[in-house]
């Protein structure tokens, strides 16, 4: 068997399979032979020091940077470097970035209703009327992401968090099989990270999430595997109190 044949037989089971993934830039290693496998349906908390290779590991999942070396393998057999941003997320997968965009001139409803109609074929959605089963989903969305209270508001007028769990939302509606999400709790209130915490535990019930965030309070309460990046290895895998005993990673955070 070749080489390619071998990598995409051991991806066959897996919802993402990145291995010996290497990214450089002007010389310098951002990402280091990383190998990462989600499973379908699972979630997993990705940790690491500022410059761990965090960021450049979505980028290269979403198609927006290439690496120069590895395998990447989205549903086993779809060969993700040969793939640009768009078609990747036509896939099926989604990324939320730090800060949120969502249309603040819009109320919550109508960013949902917008971010269903971002799928709807475009002669569509020029004659389009909201059908019943996709105000069923928006309601379905909106108990999701807490804010059914608040579907008549302008988005402007939600707080931090709430936007975050807005734009969470018209994710969602974009019926992703894997969700990636950068830092969703920087900013938020200790009440809004946890009540994220549980959102997220609800939303990956039904799809795989990727969460990169710093806050081990929300790491904690997300109780999932924790993968640690370092220097764009990884550097330890496994349950949050594992991870946080391993000498390598206490030296790594404690010792700079
Ligand atoms: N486009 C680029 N050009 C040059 N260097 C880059 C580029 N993107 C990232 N880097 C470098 O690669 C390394 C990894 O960066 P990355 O943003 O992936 O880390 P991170 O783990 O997301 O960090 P943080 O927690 O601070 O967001 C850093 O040293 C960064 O300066």
């Amino acid at each position: 068997m070749s080489a390619p044949e071998k990598s995409h037989e051991k991806a066959k089971n897996s919802l993402l399979y990145l291995d010996g993934v290497s990214v450089s830039f002007d010389g310098f290693k951002a990402l280091n032979a990383l190998s990462l496998v989600i499973e379908p349906g699972e979630m997993r908390a990705i940790i690491g020091p500022n410059g761990a290779g965090k960021t450049t590991m979505m980028d290269v999942i979403t198609g927006k940077t290439k690496p120069d070396e590895g395998d990447v393998y989205f549903a086993g057999t779809t060969d993700l470097t040969r793939m640009d941003e768009a078609s990747i997320a036509s896939l099926g997968i989604g990324r939320k970035f730090q800060k949120p965009t969502v249309f603040e001139s819009h109320t919550v409803w109508n960013n949902i209703d917008l971010a269903l109609a971002g799928v709807r074929k475009p002669f569509a959605t020029l004659f389009h009327r909201t059908s019943a089963k996709e105000i069923a989903r928006i309601e379905e969305i909106l108990a999701t992401i807490r804010l059914t209270d608040k579907k008549d508001w302008l988005a402007a007028n939600l707080s931090h968090g709430q936007k975050q769990w807005l734009e969470i939302g018209m994710l969602l509606a974009q019926e992703p099989q894997l969700l990636l999400v950068d830092e969703p709790v920087a900013g938020m209130t200790d009440a809004e990270t946890m009540e994220t915490a549980a959102l997220l535990r609800e939303i990956a019930k039904t799809k795989s999430v990727v969460v990169v965030e710093h806050d081990m309070h929300f790491v904690r309460e997300l109780d999932v595997k924790v993968t640690v990046l370092h220097q764009g290895s990884v550097l330890s895998e496994g349950t949050l109190d594992h991870v946080s005993a391993d000498p390598t990673v206490i030296e790594v955070y404690l010792g700079r």
